[in-house]
């Protein structure tokens, strides 16, 4: 996406053919910083740490990764490695296992010598396939939302609420939740978006936004617990949101909080779209309460802040006392029932095994659903 009149993707080549650049979003909104990973250790730290986050995003920079490690040691043995560093790094987003299998599956049956240059290219693909898989979300995101404008008055306001940041950050480019958004905009839509801050990283409030404010969408940015009331007296016209992993029959792990907006959606009859490239799909599993590993993080994300302090210096303050811990489950399953319907890149689908195999036909097989 544009950031001022600069184009940026979230992570590209560096222009020595070898490294790789990401904007390192920890900095985000106050400081737009460029890190430069030269291996896969910096890569993996850049996962596990969430200089990058968001789940089509981690599995790119993890491809990356594979590929700065064939250039050290193209070995079996460095492939597998490199496999299990990065594929340690977090637990609950499939794409980062989706992109891990991918590489790993290219490059095993490659002589050793042709490896990095497979890996670079394969990792590249990768990431030109995660914007066009976007473009598709969006475009079948933007009919919704033109359906939801054609019942409004003239030069009225569809209100969307969004839940952490599913946005061009969280991907290669456009994103997924927001992809509709910027269509939306860009068709001359009236569209307003509600931002929920999205404790305890602040996602919503740091990412979305900046990006919301950069492209020019009108947003309005709430706490998390404001969702539900503004449902209650009909300011949201629907619910957007992205996620890490869903299942075969449409249960669907995204960030915390985002259960409690789909409770409220549904008890006020407001639609609760997912919006999902289809490697985010785990056809493996079915049930998402059981069986999606639910990251646990550190317990001062919750008690320290990140912001910008009076003097422009960027800082931590501790909002709790000392002596006490915190929980930090970092996302929850919302249940297939709660989900009005599933955005893909081959068009919307019905929350269930049966509406997820109509659109993946080839998937079929492979469903644990
Ligand atoms: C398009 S995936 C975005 C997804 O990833 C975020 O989690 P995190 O920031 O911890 O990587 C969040 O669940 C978003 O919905």
């Amino acid at each position: 996406m544009n950031v001022g009149d600069r184009h940026f993707r979230t992570i590209w080549l560096n222009e020595d053919g070898r490294s790789v650049d990401i904007i390192d979003q920890r900095w985000l909104p106050h400081e737009l910083r460029v890190e430069t990973l030269k291996s896969a250790n910096d890569a993996a730290t850049a996962i596990r740490d969430m200089w990058v986050r968001g789940a089509p995003l981690i599995g790119v920079t993890a491809a990356y990764g594979v590929a700065l490690q064939m250039r050290t040691d193209p070995s079996d043995v460095a492939l597998d490695a490199v496999w299990d560093t990065l594929h340690a790094t977090r637990p609950t987003a499939i794409n980062l296992k989706w992109a891990l299998d991918e590489m790993r599956a290219l490059l095993r049956p490659l002589p050793e010598a042709e490896r990095a240059a497979a890996a670079y290219r394969r990792a590249s693909e990768l990431a030109d396939e995660d914007v066009e898989l976007n473009r598709g979300i969006g475009r079948n995101g933007l009919a919704l939302i033109r359906a939801i404008a054609a019942r409004k008055k003239p030069g009225e306001t569809v209100n969307i609420l969004t839940h952490c940041n599913a946005g061009w950050l969280a991907t290669v480019d456009y994103g997924t939740a927001t992809a509709p958004i910027y269509l939306a905009l860009e068709e001359g839509i009236f569209v307003h978006v509600y931002v929920d801050e999205t404790r305890p990283r602040n996602q919503g409030a740091q990412l979305t936004a900046w990006e919301m404010a950069g492209h020019g969408v009108p947003h309005t940015l709430i706490v998390d617990n404001a969702g539900g009331h503004l449902m209650q007296r009909g300011a949201i016209d629907m619910v957007i949101v992205g996620t890490d992993r869903t299942t075969a029959n449409g249960d669907v792990c995204n960030k915390i909080g985002t259960y409690l907006k789909a409770l409220a959606a549904y008890d006020n009859h407001v639609p609760f779209y997912v919006a999902l490239p289809s490697p985010t799909i785990d056809w493996t599993i079915a049930d998402g309460l059981r069986d999606v590993p639910i990251e646990e993080r550190d317990g001062d994300e919750v008690s320290l802040v990140w912001g910008r302090a009076p003097d422009g210096t960027l800082c931590q303050v501790r909002i709790s006392p000392d002596a006490t811990g915190a929980a930090n489950p970092a996302f929850d399953v919302t249940p297939a029932r709660l989900v009005t319907g599933l955005i893909t890149e081959r068009g919307v689908a019905e929350a269930s095994a049966a509406g997820l195999k109509a659109l993946f036909p080839e998937k079929a097989k492979a469903s644990a659903a």
